[in-house]
């Protein structure tokens, strides 16, 4: 048996990596409870790998997402590459390191929970040794599914690797959690008649820009860990680009960047906005908090009560920097996200009914899990909450301890930088859907919920059109994109775009950056392109209409083919609704020829879960197809022909893609 196998530690450390804030507060969770059941404990995450000594640690849990199109977070990019490096050609580099994964992901994309898939095997090349199995959660069926019995495990496989320290102290731990130094609520909490039709119904929306701390000047604001720091940009124009009779409103804004990140972006790249949480909805949390309006407006610090328990990353400078409750729960923490088990069994431990306590408590249960799941399906904000359990009186300070950090928003840009501005195009998110008595199914049957059918709406889209046409000013940070979706300069090779909906954005872009190429003469001809685009009618939703038009006339694009799945026409002539990936494989011939013995380039942007697939699978089709006419071209796809078909398989042209993927001739940007 090796050292590292029989070695008992004297604390462990619980690393992650997170883009939307999932495996940060789960890893925080692990680690609370870590300190609570006496371990010594380090929670960080990835990037932040130096000042924890990652090289010298011996026990090591990684709670690790998936974002982009199999990539891992941002947070954890310079982690990465500081492995790669410690690895290559190293197989003994981490023979002292006893680890465990718990890794996030979505089965609806295609390289599910890649990110800890691709963590794992290269610890384990490494010499790294696994302490506890890996758990792989799902968030397209429920991450708790996974997680949860994941943790109990973990704590029935840490006490071999890990000594625990005071397992006696545990109350007096669970006691002092929480604890943050703010003023005190002197009021008595007013229970305000509020449900949830009620609060999905809130329609003002604030129109500040963000607080002073949050402001680059002149107080320093956190570096992204791309290296970009956030801005102010001025809304330059908003339009609105879709006709009332549309499903769903597309805007297109654009920011003046006054000489900010000028020189740094690309076309393809996307950043981030900072979007307040909807001020109304503060303001009736506030009150449900029983915070009134001067102490919510009255600048305090948070304390760190326990020394051995540090507070979540995003509030760790808010114990040096005064700020306000507003604030916090403004800018700080995500109050429409729908809870997660943890935060109501903390809920729970607040509740001073039993009635309450209980039900908080059956729904992080195994035997809640059904009704736990009809309570996220309907979206509930944390006020939601607050109000359908009237007892659970917890403070201010302790709820913004438990609610995940508010999140910036992402979009891609669809200029290139001749143009001086970033502009982008997003739908306002508003969706109605049925409320159900939660606990209509289980044992207990009475409700303290309200059925109803309700509208939700999204945070930041919102907002942004609410800020449409005010001459505002909004909190920006560029997001360089790392995955290579960017139209290689002064490149001829044939291009490829396919992008249904919004997911056009970045390749307007791309062809600003080629007209840009030609007039500055660096193309002698103009290179071979050709767009897919599809929406659901002609005349009300196609988005940049003329701009697309006027670009094929000129053919700066070669070729654009269009489907609108909803028009009358497309109906009857083809019986279903048309998408792009039906477009594409109409034209099969073609785009085989091009992928196969032009080079070209295929970029794919858009809706992850049904375009994503869906043209992934249409593309194999046509790799499949293509050397079915053509079977001299087999061998350039393959060493060894199907021995079925003697041609192509479709294993072997999925095959085929994601080796194009990892030769950048396959690029997809895809999103949620
Ligand atoms: C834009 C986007 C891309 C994603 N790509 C993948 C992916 O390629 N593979 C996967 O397993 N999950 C993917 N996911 C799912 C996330 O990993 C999952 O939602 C996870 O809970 C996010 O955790 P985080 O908030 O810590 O980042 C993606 C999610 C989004 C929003």
């Amino acid at each position: 048996m090796t050292e590292a196998a029989t070695f008992v530690d004297s604390s462990v450390a619980i690393l992650y990596a997170s883009q939307t804030g999932n495996a940060e507060s789960i890893s925080y969770n692990i680690y609370e409870e870590a300190v609570k059941r006496g371990y010594a404990a380090a929670w960080n995450v990835l990037d932040d790998h130096e000042k924890l000594g990652f090289n010298s640690l011996r026990t090591v849990v990684f709670v690790v997402s998936t974002t982009g199109d199999g990539d891992p977070p941002d947070n954890s990019t310079k982690f990465w590459r500081v492995l790669r490096k410690t690895t290559r050609g190293n197989k003994t580099a981490y023979t002292h390191l006893r680890y465990t994964i718990l890794g996030l992901g979505d089965t609806n994309y295609s390289n599910f929970c890649n990110t800890a898939q691709r963590l794992d095997s290269q610890l384990q090349a490494a010499g790294a040794q696994a302490f506890y199995a890996k758990g792989l959660a799902d968030d397209g069926t429920g991450l708790e599914e996974t997680v949860e019995p994941w943790i109990e495990g973990l704590w029935a496989a840490l006490p071999a690797v890990v000594k625990c320290e005071s397992a006696e102290d545990v109350e007096q731990v669970t006691e002092a959690i929480g604890r943050v130094a703010i003023a005190p609520a002197n009021s008595a909490p007013v229970p305000l008649m509020l449900d949830f039709a009620a609060m999905a119904d809130l329609k003002a929306i604030t129109d500040l820009e963000c607080p002073p701390w949050l402001a680059p000047e002149p107080a320093p604001v956190p570096v992204q860990a791309d290296g970009m720091a956030p801005f102010a940009a001025r809304i330059a124009s908003a339009q609105l680009i879709t006709s009332p009779e549309a499903l769903k409103r597309t805007w297109l804004m654009s920011l003046d960047l006054a000489g900010h990140a000028h020189s740094q972006w690309r076309a393809g790249d996307a950043f981030n906005v900072y979007a307040p949480n909807d001020a109304e909805l503060v303001n009736a949390l506030l009150v449900r908090l029983g915070v009134s309006d001067d102490e919510a407006s009255k600048l305090a610090v948070l304390e760190q009560v326990d020394p051995k328990l540090a507070l979540p990353a995003h509030l760790h400078r808010f114990t040096t920097e005064p700020v306000s409750i507003r604030d916090l729960l403004t800018w700080a923490v995500d109050l429409s996200v729908a809870p997660r088990k943890q935060t109501l069994r903390a809920l729970a431990d607040c509740c001073t009914e039993t009635t309450d306590r209980d039900r908080l408590l059956f729904l992080c249960s195994r035997q809640g899990v059904q009704t736990f799941n009809e309570l996220r399906r309907q979206a509930p904000t944390a006020l939601d909450i607050l109000h359908a359990f009237a007892s659970c009186s917890v403070t201010a300070g302790r709820l913004i301890e438990i609610l995940p950090a508010l999140q910036p928003r992402s979009y891609s840009i669809c200029s290139a930088p001749a143009d001086g501005h970033w502009r982008f195009a997003f739908n306002v998110v508003e969706y109605s859907l049925e409320v159900v008595d939660p606990f209509s199914s289980a044992e207990d049957s009475s409700t303290s919920l309200v059925p109803a059918k309700i509208n939700r709406k999204g945070l930041c889209t919102p907002w942004l059109e609410a800020l449409a046409n005010k001459d505002k000013k909004i909190l920006v940070a560029l997001r360089p994109n790392i995955g290579g979706f960017r139209l290689p300069e002064a490149d001829s090779r044939p291009v490829i775009m396919v992008g249904p909906g919004t997911g056009v954005a970045p390749f307007i872009g791309f062809l600003q950056q080629r007209i840009q190429e030609i007039q500055d003469g660096r193309l002698a001809e103009t290179p071979f392109t050709w767009l897919f685009f599809g929406c659901r009618h002609y005349a009300y939703d196609y988005l940049f209409q003329s701009e697309l038009e006027d670009m094929h006339a000129n053919q700066v694009l070669t070729k654009l083919s269009t489907c609108f799945s909803r028009d009358a026409a497309a109906r009857e002539r083809f019986g279903v609704p048309r998408y792009v990936q039906d477009e594409m494989l109409a034209q099969w011939e073609a785009i085989g020829e091009l992928l196969v013995e032009k080079d070209a380039i295929l970029f794919v942007c858009g809706d992850a879960k049904g375009m994503g697939k869906d043209v992934n699978e249409a593309v194999a089709e046509i790799l499949v197809k293509y050397a079915e006419k053509h079977p001299e071209a087999v061998a350039r796809l393959v060493e060894t022909p199907s021995a079925d078909e003697g041609g192509l398989s479709k294993v072997q042209a999925l095959q085929v893609l994601m080796l194009w993927a990892k030769q950048k001739r396959y690029l997809r940007d895809l999103w949620a």
